[in-house]
Order: C-alpha cells, then structure tokens, then sequence
C-alpha cells in the first residue's frame, strides 16, 4: 500500500495543490512553469491518437508541445499541423542521424507511443527500422537527462512484444525507472505481464498508471534493496466515472496530461536541485547571490521522493480525466468522442483546483 492510499480522496487533492500545480503568475516566462512537452507518435495509420495526446498536454496547461513523428508517413505531418496550429510539428523521426539534442535540450517531459504503430504494421520496412531505431534513441537521450517520459500504447508494444527492441527497452527501464511511467490499458498491461512476470518489481522506480474503471497506480522501490518498504505500492482512484462511452483515445487524452503534470514535476525537481547546488555555492565562497535560489514557487511544500511526484501525478491526473469524460458524457451521451473530452480538460482541472492564480 503507499503511504498516500491512508489519504482521502479530498486530502490527495489538496496535498497535490501544495506540491504539484505551480500557480500561475506574471513572473513565469513562456515554457519556464507551464512546461515543455514532445509527443513522439503517428503512423501512416494513425493521426488521432498523437494528436489527442499532444492536444491535452496543451489542454491539461503546457506552454509549448512539440509533436515529433515521421515525414515517411504519407501525409501524417501535414495533416497533424492542420488539425491545430498550437502545436508544433516537427517530422523528423525517419531521419537516419536524428541529433535528439536539437528537439530534446529544453523539453521537460516526452510521451512515447500514441498511434505510433507497430513494424509488422507497417509497409517500408527499411525507413521503418530507422524510425524505430529513432524512439529507442529519443527514449535514451530523455532518462539520461532527466526528462520524464510516458510510454504508452504502441511504445509498450515495442517493450512487450517487438523481438528487436525490447531488450534495449526493458534495460533501459531498468536503469532509469525513476524517470519513467507506463499508462497499459487491460491488453496492453496483460501483454507486459506476459512478458515480464516480474513486472510490478522487475523496474526500480517506475510507477504505472493502469488504467481501467478504477486507475491504480503501482510504484516499484527505487532501490532492490530498500527492505522496509513494502513493494510495490498501490494507489487506486476509486472516484466514480460517470462515463458510459468507450471512445477511442480517452487513454492518449489522460497520457498528454500526465506528462504535462510530470513536466511541472521535473520543473519544480530541477529547481529544488539549482537552488541547493547555489546554497553550496554560497557556503564555499561566502557569495550572497540569491538569483538562482527557489526561482519558482518558493514556498511550496516537498515531497519525500521522486515516485511520490509521479504517484501523486498520475492520481491526480486520472482525477481530472475522470471528471472531464464525466461531463462530454453528461453533455453528448452515445455521440460523445474523445474531442469533447479533451475539450472538458481544462474545466475540470478548474473544478477541482480552481483558477490556481499566485496570491499576491
Ligand atoms: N483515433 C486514433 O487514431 C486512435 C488510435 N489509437 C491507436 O491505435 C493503436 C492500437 O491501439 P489499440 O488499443 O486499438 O490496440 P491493441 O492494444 O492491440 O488493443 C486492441 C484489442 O484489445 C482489446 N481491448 C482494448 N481495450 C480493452 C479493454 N479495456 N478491455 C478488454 N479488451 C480490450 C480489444 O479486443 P476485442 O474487443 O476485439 O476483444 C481490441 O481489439 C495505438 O497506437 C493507439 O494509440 C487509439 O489510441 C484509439 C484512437
Ligand atoms: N470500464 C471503465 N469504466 C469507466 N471508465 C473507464 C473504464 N475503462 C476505462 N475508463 C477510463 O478511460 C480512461 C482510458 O482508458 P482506456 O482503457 O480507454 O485506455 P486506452 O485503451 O489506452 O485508450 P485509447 O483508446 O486512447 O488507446 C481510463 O483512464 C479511465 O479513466
């Protein structure tokens, strides 16, 4: 059980208001608080799913989403660019020397696999591999700087099912856990359990959001040999749904908002580290410069690790998503699609944490 599980729902939402939701205010510049997100997905199947993802990062309160997918997808880029001019399409991930640096350097959060499709699926297997080989490669530039990445859907297929890929993936979970979640709907989770028996231990740190008529959300240890800690840890939403409508792309909706929420996460970790290494700073050499201390929400409190961020995230998260589809369902009954969920994001997050505005 984690320790959050003894909260009340009512007591989540408030812990999360003093930790994790960054009030808005004048003093931000763009990207700083609201956050940078990339959404890598899209296939020539494929054009909802990342954009569903991509356009709830942007719903849920990120500054600037990039939406990385392949130029060999037929028209997938342009069709991606018209379905909304908010977001930024950059169709490089058939490049055979994708530089990640140059799209990745000053994102704080990725979403792996939303429509992505799957090699067997698909036709040029030649340009095929390269794109691939592209998201193995933009999954290791992330855990390596720190970005928080959401692997869902096809991007679980290649760690569950694709013979080439998967172990690069499972190692690469294994070392950098703690910087990533996985959102498995029931196939998909029963795929990975296939695979790996040992699922809910096998990764330190990693924390999945299963989804289903009740999310739960396992955390595994961040370390093999923490003993006195119970492991894995559960946290389940039991907040009623009042959703009857099984639209396709309700989980992309909740996976573009969870890295939105992990990406203020990242933000607020990142400070905490600048201001202690200038505290060190000021010690050693006696220098009274504050600038960098506590740039953002200062008096905000602290969690006790990275797995509570991401646990508390992703609890809050399918909160927010629960009550959007509540209220498309509550508006469109049998013709509601995942556009009208998407477009509840925003006054859900409202309804629940309020208008989130710095107090003077
Ligand atoms: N508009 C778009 O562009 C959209 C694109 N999308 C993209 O499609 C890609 C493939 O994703 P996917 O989920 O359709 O395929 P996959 O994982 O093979 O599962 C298929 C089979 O699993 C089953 N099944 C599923 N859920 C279940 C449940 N809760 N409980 C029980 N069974 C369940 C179900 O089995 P059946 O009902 O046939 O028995 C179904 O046939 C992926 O990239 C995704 O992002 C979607 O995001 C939607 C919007
Ligand atoms: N049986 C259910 N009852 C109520 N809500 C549900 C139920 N199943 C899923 N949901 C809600 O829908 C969200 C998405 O879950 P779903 O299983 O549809 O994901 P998915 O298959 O990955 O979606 P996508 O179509 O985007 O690929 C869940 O987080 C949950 O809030």
């Amino acid at each position: 059980m984690s320790r959050f599980a003894k909260y009340t729902h009512l007591e989540l939402i408030q812990l999360a208001q003093k930790t994790i939701i960054p009030p808005l205010s004048s003093r931000y510049h763009k990207g700083q608080v609201g956050g940078r997100v990339c959404v890598v997905g899209g296939s020539f199947k494929f054009c909802g799913a990342p954009f569903f993802a991509a356009n709830a990062t942007m719903l849920y309160g990120s500054d600037l989403t990039y939406l990385v997918c392949s130029d060999k997808d037929h028209d997938l880029s342009s069709i991606l660019k018209i379905y909304s001019p908010n977001l930024m399409v950059n169709p490089v991930l058939s490049e055979p020397h994708l530089k990640c640096e140059s799209f990745l350097h000053n994102v704080h959060s990725v979403v792996i696999g939303p429509g992505l499709g799957r090699r067997e699926d698909e036709v040029m297997q030649e340009t095929n591999d390269v794109k691939f080989d592209n998201v193995i490669k933009i999954l290791q530039y992330c855990v390596e700087n720190k970005i928080f990445v959401v692997i869902d859907a096809d991007g679980l297929y290649l760690l569950s099912n694709d013979n080439k890929y998967k172990s690069k993936m499972s190692d690469l979970l294994k070392n950098h856990g703690k910087y990533i979640a996985l959102t498995p709907n029931v196939i998909e989770l029963k795929r990975l359990q296939k695979e790996y028996p040992d699922l809910y231990t096998r990764f330190p740190g990693l924390i999945i959001l299963e989804k289903g008529k009740n999310d739960k959300i396992i955390s595994t240890n961040q370390s093999n040999d923490s003993t006195n800690e119970e492991n894995p840890q559960i946290l389940e939403n039991t907040v009623e749904s009042h959703c009857l409508k099984r639209c396709g792309g309700q989980g992309d909706t909740l996976t573009g908002c969870l890295a939105t929420q992990l990406g203020w996460c990242n933000i607020l970790l990142r400070d905490d580290e600048n201001s202690s290494k200038n505290d060190d700073g000021d010690d050693n050499n006696n220098n009274n410069n504050n600038k960098e201390k506590h740039v953002i929400w200062p008096d905000r409190k602290r969690l006790e690790n990275i797995a509570e961020y991401k646990v508390l995230s992703a609890y809050v998260v399918s909160t927010v998503v629960k009550l959007a589809s509540s209220k498309a369902f509550a508006e469109k009954f049998r013709s509601m699609q995942t556009t009208d969920l998407n477009n509840k994001v925003g006054e859900a997050f409202y309804e629940i944490f309020g208008d989130t505005v710095e107090k003077e």
